[in-house]
């Protein structure tokens, strides 16, 4: 598997919670052909599937705290291997929220060609989750879990952007504005590649 992972391209796609990774990667699936692996997407199936281990992942979930970082690159490993004779390109959503797993993933996986940083407002990232809790059935959207979840963001996640700013392939999209703006940001930073 090694080689032909390697040799695709790979889009590290950070930001807050809420910030709107989600919505522009369905985009980016739409028009480029990439395949989108959300680690949070990924940590639900296994919770939904009952097994002990994915009730494990809620507990933690639910606090607004971090996986074990093996177990998530595992399975982001697994999913893109998966997916290896068909992907043009990885977008991983949601990874690395900790510059540690950014290190891991290079030395398992491989390196990212891109990082897009979805920057929106702390309290922009509150409403929109607040909003999206009212239908998504996540026990991580209500406001108190919401609240870790952004500290720890900022604690943790906003050093993986000062880190690969540092190897000059970081681009940001500001996504205060409506998605399809967002989107075009997204779309100048992809045909740059
Ligand atoms: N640019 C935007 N403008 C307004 N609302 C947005 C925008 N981007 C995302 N949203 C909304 O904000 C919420 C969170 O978006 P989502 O893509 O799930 O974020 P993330 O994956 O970063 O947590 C969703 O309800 C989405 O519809
Ligand atoms: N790379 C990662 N490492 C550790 N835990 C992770 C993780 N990605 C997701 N999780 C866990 C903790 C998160 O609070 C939860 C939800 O993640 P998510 O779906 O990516 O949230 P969001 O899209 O709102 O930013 O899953
Ligand atoms: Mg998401």
């Amino acid at each position: 598997m090694a080689d032909k992972i390697k040799d695709a391209k790979i889009i590290f796609v950070v930001g807050g919670p809420g910030s709107g990774k989600g919505t522009q990667c369905e985009k980016v699936v739409a028009k480029y052909g990439y395949t989108h692996l959300s680690s949070g997407d990924l940590l639900r199936a296994e919770v939904a599937s009952g097994s002990e281990r994915g009730k494990q992942l809620q507990a933690i979930m639910q606090k607004g705290e971090l996986v074990p970082l093996d177990t998530v690159l595992d399975m982001i490993k697994d999913a893109m291997i998966a997916k290896a004779d068909v992907s043009k390109g990885y977008l991983i959503d949601g990874y690395p929220r900790e510059v540690k797993q950014g290190e891991e993933f290079e030395k398992k996986i491989g390196k990212p060609c891109l990082l897009l940083y979805v920057d929106a407002k702390g309290e922009t990232m509150v409403k929109r989750l607040m909003k999206r809790g009212e239908t998504s059935g996540r026990s991580d959207d209500n406001e108190e879990t919401i609240k870790k979840r952004l500290d720890l963001y900022y604690q943790a996640t906003e050093p993986v952007i000062t880190f690969y700013e540092s190897r000059g392939i970081v681009r940001k999209v500001d996504s205060e504005l409506p998605v399809d703006e967002v989107f075009n940001q997204v779309s100048k930073a992809i045909d740059a590649l």
